[in-house]
């Protein structure tokens, strides 16, 4: 159960025939969005993250996305794709400072030579932890998840959600989607289902 007010709040969120959903988050809890393929999780969390124009609004500790330059609330709210994208030719030109990476990237089972490669040369189970290294890099305050270990062996996902734990230790809020029932079960204090539109008719 949530005692403290919420460092995220989402009200009225709506795309198209996703939506509306309201949703809140406090430092430290994980929010979960189930519910079956097309439902409208990838395009709720890109709603949060300002990345898709929606109707709504959300708030961080209270102040609006929309009463802020759009890179000020991106800087707090970070978006995690499963499919991410890369721009620099290393995989190195995505992090502020790469060398701070090591000993994670040891966690994640992940060789420090990947640094210098060019991101198109990893598999995909280490683009996506190199992704998620990347999105926390400077620790934003909500953290949105989007089937984060949807291409990791075990071990993999076990070290995954290891450093989402201390995140959320840390304060942070985190809004997670996931196909794995017993993943939502591990992390997740609350849990909301999006229905897909056609089930929503009368
Ligand atoms: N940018 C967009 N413009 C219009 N429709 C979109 C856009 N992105 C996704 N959709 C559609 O919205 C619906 C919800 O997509 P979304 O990716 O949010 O589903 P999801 O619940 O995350 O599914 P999955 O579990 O398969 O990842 C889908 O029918 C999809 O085709």
């Amino acid at each position: 159960m949530q005692t403290q007010p919420p460092t995220l709040t989402a009200k009225g969120l709506k795309f198209q025939s996703i939506g509306p959903v309201d949703l809140a988050v406090a430092a430290g809890g994980c929010l979960a969005l189930v519910g079956p393929s097309g439902a409208g999780k990838s395009l709720t969390l890109k709603m949060i993250a300002d990345l898709v124009p929606h109707d709504g609004d959300c708030f961080i500790d209270g102040t609006a996305a929309s009463s802020m330059p759009a890179p000020r609330w991106r800087s707090q709210v970070r978006y995690v794709s499963s499919e991410p994208g890369w721009w620099a030719p290393s995989v190195a030109g995505h992090f502020a400072d790469p060398k701070t990476q090591a000993d994670a990237m040891k966690r994640l089972f992940l060789d420090a030579s990947l640094l210098s490669a060019a991101p198109d040369r990893l598999s995909t189970g280490e683009r996506q932890r190199m992704a998620f290294l990347r999105a926390i890099e400077d620790r934003p305050k909500v953290l949105l998840l989007d089937e984060p270990t949807s291409a990791l062996d075990p071990a993999s996902v076990t070290a995954v959600e290891e450093i989402v734990r201390e995140l959320m230790a840390a304060g942070a809020a985190i809004v997670l989607t996931s196909h794995d029932p017993e993943q939502v079960e591990r992390l997740a204090d609350e849990v909301l289902t999006l229905k897909k539109a056609t089930e929503m008719a009368p």
